[in-house]
């Protein structure tokens, strides 16, 4: 499998957003390095998270990013999609690798250690590990659980933390010293007034 992309950019579907332009923004900057989670309203239908994956593969190929789909799996393997993330609320982490088989990229949320060892034994291939930070994105999260709980997961896994929640760039060194692979963002890129400028920040501080 190629190395996991550093910077995860979710793609925001509330009403009002572009996530294609901004994908296409952020992909003139980090090219290979971004990993593009298409994540769609619970409400959207099967049929939108299709259209919309398929357009954001079609982006991503020309630079070698990575495209991947979150909860809905078989979208992921009826686009040819890298592959997906599931979390709690989504088939258990060994069914998904199933689903996927063994060379698609499987990523599953994780907050502490232990789930964290399990998600592992189950076939994830990373884990998305917060919220870090407060976020506005997503309600009925946990209380962040900062860079020392980011750290915590890191020691107890060997595959790549993405750290999600809250981030943006000037976060984004306390999370590499705690350990993490790459981070996974939603605001930061597509609530900027420059998404390009911010892929551009977010790349630097991890890569730096
Ligand atoms: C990289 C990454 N980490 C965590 C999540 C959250 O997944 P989940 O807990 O299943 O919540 P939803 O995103 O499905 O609402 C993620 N999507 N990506
Ligand atoms: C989907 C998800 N899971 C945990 S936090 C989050 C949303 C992250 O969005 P933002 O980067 O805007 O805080
Ligand atoms: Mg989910």
């Amino acid at each position: 499998m190629p190395s996991l992309g550093r910077l995860h950019l979710i793609t925001d579907t509330r009403p009002g957003r572009d996530p294609l332009a901004v994908v296409r923004a952020a992909l003139t900057v980090a090219h290979a390095d971004l990993v593009v989670q298409v994540r769609v309203e619970d409400s959207a239908t099967d049929r939108e998270a299709y259209d919309l994956t398929r357009r954001v593969l079609a982006l991503c190929t020309p630079y070698g990013a990575t495209c991947l789909v979150n909860d809905r799996l078989h979208v992921a393997l009826a686009v040819g999609a890298a592959g997906g993330h599931v979390g709690a609320d989504d088939l258990p982490v060994a069914a998904a690798r199933r689903v996927l088989g063994p060379t698609g990229v499987l990523g599953a949320t994780a907050r502490a250690p232990d789930p964290a060892r399990q998600a592992v034994a189950a076939g994830a291939s990373y884990l998305g590990v917060g919220p870090c930070h407060t976020t506005s994105t997503k309600t009925g999260l946990p209380d962040p659980i900062g860079p020392a709980g980011v750290r915590a997961v890191v020691d107890a896994v060997d595959v790549p933390v993405i750290a999600i929640g809250g981030v943006t760039a000037a976060r984004v060194p306390a999370l590499r010293a705690a350990g993490a692979y790459g981070v996974a963002v939603v605001g930061a890129v597509s609530a900027a007034a420059d998404p390009a400028l911010a892929t551009a920040e977010l790349i630097e501080a991890l890569t730096c």
